[in-house]
């Protein structure tokens, strides 16, 4: 211990003078144990020390937590608290945000769903009344997703954006209420179906497949020919052509196919944007006059149960393929529609609805008839003016296969 404290004190010496009274207090002890009793002070005092530092720091860190900005305090508290949400941070909170992200997609779904049902269902209930409309007015349909049948003309404004000056048209004809065939046929042709129609005579078929043409072309262009009917007769072909006049009004060129026509026409610089013609005259005008139908949008064979006779079958296959354009739209109008002439069309056209009034090839319920047996070619014009006479004040019309026969039976 001695040799450890000569050790430690070594090489230090005392100013005897300047610390003479400290000398004489410590007079006769061990000098050796002052220095340790020094030392002990010391080191106590250094424990104090360290003491009041960690005290101090306690106290730090006790005030930082009250005032709550320390970082290593919000630290400690998160790991904590890890796993809670803190009401203070709500609006940002991971699991919260995607838990109200699920509940709105599910909302979404739910709401699509709905709309989804509530669309079926009123397709379903749009359906149920077309077809009681369909039934009441004698209109019997088959194909697929047939658009419902007109209510009125009004709804060609409402439902096709139909031009004011075809409605004025229409009013100024005195038609009030489209006919069944017009009621069915318009619809399908506007949505861009083929179509091949049956209905009786005097039903009011030119209209049905005129007014449709007149819509979709829109304004009168110079881009060639852009419809074309066809008729098995010339006179049929003549009076269609009044009709389709009748309705348009100066709107567009409507043209029949005169013989004159036919034979020098210079259909390169003819506006023509419906042609109206039988289909010899047609053939022979393609091939002579150069005629191009690569053009037309639309082609109608009326009396279709005429044109698919063996005669005329081979024309009408000529002109068919003539028309190129591959968005034409094409349809049968006609009074009676047999399986093989419906056979026939069925190999050219694109999934076509058919629209039947009444029963297939049968005669208008407002159409009487009556049938009569008669000998002689002379038997059958007498009776023919006899029912004429029967029936000097009303409305007659007769079909017959001649003009000759038709001049023979008024004389
Ligand atoms: N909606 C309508 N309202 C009143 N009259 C109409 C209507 N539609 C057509 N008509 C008239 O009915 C008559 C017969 O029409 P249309 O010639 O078109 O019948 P059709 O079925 O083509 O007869 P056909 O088989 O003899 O060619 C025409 O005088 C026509 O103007």
């Amino acid at each position: 211990m001695e040799k450890d404290a000569s050790f430690l004190f070594g090489g230090i010496s005392f100013n005897r003078k300047k610390f003479a009274r400290d000398f004489d207090r410590f007079k006769g002890k061990n000098i050796v144990d002052s220095a340790e009793k020094l030392q002990l002070i010391e080191k106590e005092d250094k424990t104090i020390d360290d003491s009041l530092e960690k005290v101090e720091f306690v106290e730090n860190e006790i005030s930082e937590m009250e005032d709550g900005t320390s970082t290593s305090v919000s630290k400690k508290r998160k790991r904590k608290e890890k796993g809670a949400v803190p009401d203070s941070v709500e609006g940002f909170s991971v699991f919260k945000s995607s838990k109200l992200k699920k509940e709105a997609a599910s909302e979404e779904t739910d709401q699509s769903v709905n709309e989804l049902l509530q669309g079926k269902k009123e397709y379903y209930q749009q359906l149920e009344r077309d077809a009681i409309f369909r039934k009441m007015h004698n209109i019997h349909v088959s194909g697929s997703n047939i658009p419902s049948p007109l209510l009125n003309f009004a709804e060609l404004r409402s439902r096709y954006k139909c031009r004011s000056y075809l409605l004025r048209n229409l009013a100024k004809l005195g038609f009030k209420e489209p006919t069944p065939i017009q009621r069915q046929a318009i619809p399908v042709l506007l949505s861009g179906r083929e179509c091949f129609a049956c209905a009786p005579t005097g039903c009011g078929k030119t209209f049905a497949f005129v007014f449709p043409i007149l819509m979709k072309l829109k304004h009168t262009s110079k881009d060639g020919v852009r419809a074309v009917i066809l008729s098995p007769t010339r006179e049929l072909a003549a009076q269609t052509t009044r009709e389709c006049k009748r309705l348009a009004r100066k709107k567009f060129y409507i043209r029949l196919m005169t013989k004159q026509l036919a034979k020098s026409g210079d259909f390169s610089k003819l506006r023509c944007d419906v042609l109206i013609s039988t289909p010899l005259r047609l053939k022979f005008a393609i091939q002579k006059r150069k005629l191009d139908l690569s053009r037309v949008e639309f082609l109608v064979l009326d009396e279709s149960d005429k044109l698919f006779e063996p005669g005329m079958l081979e024309q009408v296959d000529f002109v068919v393929k003539a028309c190129t354009n591959p968005s034409i739209l094409r349809s049968l109008f006609s009074a009676t529609l047999p399986d093989i002439v419906e056979d026939r069309a069925r190999t050219i056209m694109h999934d076509a609805v058919r629209v039947i009034i009444g029963r297939k090839n049968s005669a208008s319920e407002t159409i009487e008839q009556k049938l009569v047996y008669v000998g002689s070619e002379e038997g059958k014009l007498l009776a023919l003016r006899q029912n004429f006479a029967e029936r000097e004040f009303e409305p007659t019309s007769a079909s017959i296969r001649s003009k000759q026969g038709a001049c023979k039976g008024a004389i």
